[in-house]
């Protein structure tokens, strides 16, 4: 600096030149200090310096974590990142399996108070989760843990006052959505009809599969309110999560006590894929969808059998409007 001074300055300069040099040299502290100074208050702030992507390494992906086939979008950085600390959930998707929990807990990530676990961890393991600030809500999503006899007690045991979200979706679509899945992991699968019907001249259904199981809410859901009471659950519907995705993200964002900042703005309806797409999701600059096995086409199946698992859940769906106090209207 010193000699830069100098040179610029020539020998008539050479008076100020002790003055100039004590003055580049107080710059260039200042400018360090302010470097400094800026880097910690992002670190501590919990925003990033880098921009989006370390932000998002706080909130690894399904790719990132092996998990791609969910369908989570994968453009994420790793970085390391050890500031927040690492807290059970304190609201977990628990189901339902097909319903629309992916989209879910993506539109969610949006949210800067929200950190979330981009795989499905299937058990409470504090080191899988995300590190949080305070005022950060840790989320996950398990779709099997709405149909898992144990989940309800071993939430509970973990943190009984854990806010428990669950994505429902009619069960006769639900039940496809989940039949399409295995069949695209093993063609050879029988029909469905011949898995959904027991009995297929006197219309017997098979409560035994899963794809049907699954979709008999009112039943798991008496399970789970033997350990909380209905104030802890929001129920989310799956058909709204696709036609109005803000004012259901509404809902969830006041279930959760946080500030409203997922909005209309944060969505676009994309005629290709059929389903709405993020505008400019976390850690991303560009618009985008959910991955492939999300809204994929499902096979044809007979509209009679179709009718038939209408008229079973009919009951069940009914029971579920009662207990969980809103009408989903699926029949
Ligand atoms: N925005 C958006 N984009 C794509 N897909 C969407 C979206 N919103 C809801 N859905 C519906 O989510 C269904 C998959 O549900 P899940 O994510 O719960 O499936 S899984 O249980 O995690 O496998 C998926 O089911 P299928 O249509 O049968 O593929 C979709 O209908």
């Amino acid at each position: 600096w010193h000699r830069a001074g100098e040179q610029l300055m020539g020998c008539s300069g050479c008076r100020g030149r002790f003055n100039v040099g004590k003055a580049l040299s107080k710059a260039s502290v200042s400018l360090t200090m302010l470097l400094i100074f800026t880097y910690f208050f992002y670190c501590l702030s919990g925003l990033s310096p880098l921009g989006d992507a370390s932000a998002r390494a706080a909130a690894p992906d399904a790719a990132q974590l092996g998990n791609a086939s969910d369908g989570a979008p994968s453009n994420s950085i790793p970085v390391a990142n050890t500031f927040g600390t690492k807290k059970f959930p304190q609201a977990i998707i628990i189901g339902v399996k097909k319903g629309g929990t992916r989209a879910l807990l993506e539109f969610l990530r949006i949210h800067p108070d929200v950190r979330a676990v981009g795989a499905e961890p299937h058990f409470f393991d504090r080191s899988l989760m995300p590190r949080t600030l305070d005022g950060q809500i840790t989320m996950e999503k398990t779709p099997s843990y709405f149909v898992t006899k144990e989940a309800p007690s071993r939430v509970c045991t973990m943190n009984c006052q854990t806010k428990l979200i669950v994505v429902v979706r009619d069960p006769v679509t639900r039940a496809v959505s989940d039949y399409t899945q295995t069949l695209s992991k093993n063609p050879g699968l029988p029909t469905f009809q011949s898995l959904a019907l027991k009995n297929a001249s006197t219309g017997l259904i098979d409560t035994t599969w899963s794809a049907v199981r699954i979709g008999l809410y009112a039943k798991h859901l008496e399970n789970w309110l033997q350990h909380f009471p209905l104030s802890h659950f929001l129920f989310v519907s799956g058909e709204r999560l696709v036609s109005d995705p803000a004012g259901e993200m509404g809902r969830v964002q006041d279930f959760l006590g946080l500030k409203r900042v997922i909005s209309d703005k944060h969505f676009y309806f994309n005629q290709t894929k059929g389903f709405p797409c993020l505008k400019k999701p976390e850690g991303s600059s560009r618009p985008r969808c959910l991955g492939k096995s999300k809204g994929r086409p499902h096979p044809h199946i007979p509209p009679e059998v179709l009718l038939r698992l209408r008229e079973f859940y009919k009951p069940f769906n009914h029971l579920f409007y009662q207990m969980s106090g809103q009408d989903f209207g699926w029949d």
